[in-house]
C-alpha cells in the first residue's frame, strides 16, 4: 500500500494514520471538522490536503451513525481502490449500505479491538493497536485485493487479524465491550451523589471497574444505538443475576439459620461463576490468560521513581509483565504493583529490597 485516505481523524483514524505514516504510506486526512484534520496533520499523521487521484485504501473512522453515509459518498466518488470502516458495530452499517444498492465488492467492514476512554486526534498513538485483535468481516462478494489491503493495514498497525461474520461480531462485542461499558457506567453512577467521605475511600477495585465509564457518552450512544438487541439481551441476563443476588443478600440478613445458609450459597454461587468467567479473559497481546505474582512496592509520589524501579528490575534480569499504580488517598505516596512470572517474584523482591525499596505484602 502506497497511499491512504483517512476520513474521520479522531482517536482511531489518527492512530491508524500515524501507524501508516511511520511505515512510509502517504496518508491524506479528512474530517467534517477541518480543525480535527489539521490537528492530526500537525501530529505527523499525514497531510490534510486532498489526494490528486484515487488512493489505495480509504479508511472511514467516523462515528457509527455516519459510517454508511460517508462510505457511500466515498464509493460513489471513486476515492480509492479499497474501502474499510473501523466502526464498533458491523451488521447495521453493512445493511444500511446494502439498502443503498451500491456495489460493495470494494468494501470491507473491520473493527480494531482497541480503544481509550478519550477521543479526538490528541489522544491518538501510533501503537494503539499493537498486539490487539482487529476483526475483519469479509463476505463472499469481497474483493481479494481489498482484503489484502486491509490485512496490510492491520499488519502495519501491529494488530492481529481475526475474521468473523458481521452479526457474530456484533454479538461478541455486546458481550465483551458494550454490556460491560453500561455495567461500568451503572456502578460509577452510584458515586455521583455519594458522600465525599465515602468517595475518598475508593481503591483500586472501583478504579478498575469504573475506568471505561469515563468515555464520551455521545460516541457510546452511537455504538449502543447500532447494537441494542444483543446488549439488551445480555443486560437482561445480568439483571436476573442481580435480582437473585439481592434475594441471597436479603436471606443473609434473616434470623433463620437455614435461610442464611441459602443466602450464603447464593452469594457464593455468583462469586464462583465470576471467578470462572474472569480466568477466561485473555492475557496481554491476546495470549492465553496467565497467572502472575504481584510484587508491591511503596513509592513516594516523585518524578523518576517508576523509571528507577524498572531499571532495578531490569538489572535483576526480571521482565515486568504488567504494572498498576494505586495512589494512597491524601498522601504523597503510592503502591506500585509489579506483575511478574511466579518464579521471578522472589528474585525481584530480594533485588528491590537490596536497593532500598519498601516492599509491601
Ligand atoms: N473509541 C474507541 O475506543 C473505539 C472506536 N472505534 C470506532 O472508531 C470510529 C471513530 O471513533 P473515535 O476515533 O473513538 O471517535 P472520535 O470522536 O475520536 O473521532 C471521530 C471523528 O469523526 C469525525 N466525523 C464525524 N462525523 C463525520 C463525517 N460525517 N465525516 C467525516 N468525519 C466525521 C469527527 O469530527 C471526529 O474527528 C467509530 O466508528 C467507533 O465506533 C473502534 C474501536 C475503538
Ligand atoms: O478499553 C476497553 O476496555 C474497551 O472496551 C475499548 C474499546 C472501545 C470501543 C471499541 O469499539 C473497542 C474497544
Amino acid at each position: 500500500m502506497r497511499s491512504a485516505l483517512v476520513i474521520g481523524t479522531g482517536l482511531i483514524g489518527t492512530s491508524a494514520a500515524l501507524a501508516l505514516t511511520r511505515r512510509g504510506v502517504t496518508v491524506h486526512l479528512a474530517d467534517h471538522d477541518p480543525q480535527q484534520a489539521r490537528t492530526a496533520a500537525a501530529l505527523g499523521a499525514g497531510t490534510d490536503e486532498a489526494p490528486a487521484g484515487p488512493v489505495d485504501l480509504a479508511v472511514v473512522a467516523a462515528p457509527p451513525a455516519h459510517v454508511a453515509g460517508v462510505l457511500a459518498d466515498a464509493l460513489r466518488g471513486g476515492l480509492a481502490r479499497g474501502y474499510i470502516d473501523v466502526a464498533s458495530v458491523k451488521g447495521g452499517p453493512r445493511r444500511e449500505l446494502e439498502t443503498l444498492g451500491l456495489d460493495l465488492s470494494a468494501y470491507l467492514g473491520t473493527h480494531p479491538m482497541s480503544g481509550r476512554e478519550k477521543s479526538g486526534p490528541l489522544a491518538a498513538t501510533a501503537d494503539l493497536f499493537e498486539g490487539r485483535p482487529w476483526v475483519l468481516t469479509p463476505t463472499r462478494a469481497t474483493d481479494t485485493e481489498v482484503l489484502n489491503l486491509a490485512l496490510e493495514l492491520v499488519s502495519f498497525c501491529g494488530a492481529v487479524p481475526v475474521v468473523m461474520d458481521a452479526d457474530a461480531h456484533d454479538r461478541a462485542v455486546a458481550l465483551v465491550s458494550h454490556m460491560p461499558h453500561l455495567v461500568s457506567g451503572l456502578v460509577a453512577a452510584r458515586l455521583e451523589h455519594a458522600d465525599e467521605a465515602a468517595v475518598r475511600l475508593c481503591g483500586q477495585g472501583i478504579r478498575d471497574v469504573t475506568r471505561i465509564a469515563a468515555s464520551d457518552p455521545a460516541m457510546w450512544i452511537d455504538i449502543l444505538s447500532a447494537n441494542p438487541g444483543p446488549v439488551a439481551d445480555l443486560l437482561g441476563d445480568v439483571a436476573a443475576d442481580l435480582e437473585q443476588t439481592v434475594r441471597a443478600l436479603r436471606a443473609l440478613q434473616s434470623a433463620d439459620e437455614d435461610k442464611r445458609q441459602e443466602g450464603a450459597a447464593g452469594v457464593a454461587d455468583v462469586l464462583r461463576r465470576g471467578n470462572a468467567g474472569q480466568v477466561r479473559v485473555p492475557g496481554k497481546h491476546g495470549s492465553a490468560p496467565r497467572v502472575y505474582e504481584t510484587v508491591v512496592v511503596l513509592i513516594d509520589d516523585q518524578p523518576g521513581q517508576l523509571a528507577r524501579i524498572f531499571a532495578d528490575a531490569g538489572r535483576a534480569g526480571v521482565n515486568i509483565e504488567d504494572v498498576r499504580i494505586e495512589h494512597a488517598t491524601g498522601q504523597q505516596a503510592g503502591l506500585v504493583q509489579l506483575m511478574v512470572e511466579p518464579q521471578a517474584a522472589p528474585a525481584l523482591t530480594a533485588a528491590l529490597r537490596e536497593r532500598g525499596w519498601a516492599i509491601r505484602r
